[in-house]
């Protein structure tokens, strides 16, 4: 089971002086592999109704959603050449220019050895970046998402979050690592929140949005 890392996110260079596979941290016996997503977003043309974003995620072959990327090669491969590496396999050729740069970091979690359920003896470290995109580049991805190497196998299909009042129920699903937590705060960075007026009715104890939402109805 994984559990949720307590501690507040961790810088860029933070992140990155704990080491890597067996190179860093070995008083804790263990290395670590670092792991960096991406949420890719783009304001809606203009007229479109508010909030006025297509934010993307991805159906995993796991069958949980979780945003493009992956594990960062061990060897010296940069955090942005392996999140790119990671895009062109996951989301096609419609990637290959796009530019990611450690100013689209926007923070990392540690998980210590053991914490993924996995069995493995390294930790890892989830880095979290922000890219926002044109238009035309979104809608771009999205076409060319079923060209991509993955595609059917680790990636089923790249989703629009819903943003309105679906966004509640898509919060249901199973989220890979801490996707959930970084969407969350993707989305009230942009100003984003899920409205109370948009619950559904009937609450569910597995909604929780940063204390926001009202307790449900008593019955
Ligand atoms: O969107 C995400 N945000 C945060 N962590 C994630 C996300 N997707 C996957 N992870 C976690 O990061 C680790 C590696 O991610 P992923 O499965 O994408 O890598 P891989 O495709 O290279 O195997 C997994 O343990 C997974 O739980």
């Amino acid at each position: 089971m994984w559990e949720r890392g307590e501690q507040a996110p961790l810088s860029r260079a933070e992140a990155l002086a704990l080491g890597r596979n067996g190179t860093g941290n070995r008083a804790a016996g263990a290395g670590w592999r670092h792991a960096c997503h991406v949420m890719l977003y783009a304001p809606l043309p203009t007229g479109s109704p508010p909030p006025g974003y297509a934010v993307l995620m991805q159906l995993r072959f796991d069958g949980r959603f979780g945003f493009p990327g992956g594990l960062v090669e061990p060897d010296g491969e940069s955090l942005e050449a392996g999140l790119h590496r990671e895009l062109r396999e996951e989301l096609g050729p419609a990637t290959a220019g796009l530019r990611l740069r450690p100013r689209h970091h926007r923070g990392a979690r540690v998980w210590p050895a053991g914490g993924t359920g996995s069995g493995s003896d390294a930790g890892l470290v989830t880095h979290f970046y922000i890219r926002r995109l044109s238009w035309e580049e979104l809608v771009a991805i999205e076409r060319g998402g079923p060209r991509a190497p993955e595609h059917g196998l680790e990636v089923q299909g790249l989703v629009r979050v819903p943003l309105g009042s679906g966004l509640p129920a898509f919060l249901r699903h199973r989220f890979a690592g801490d996707a959930r937590e970084q969407l969350l705060g993707a989305l009230l960075a942009l100003g984003i929140r899920p409205s109370p007026l948009n619950e559904e009715p009937a609450g569910d104890p597995q909604i929780q949005v940063a204390g926001e939402l009202p307790p449900p109805p008593q019955t």
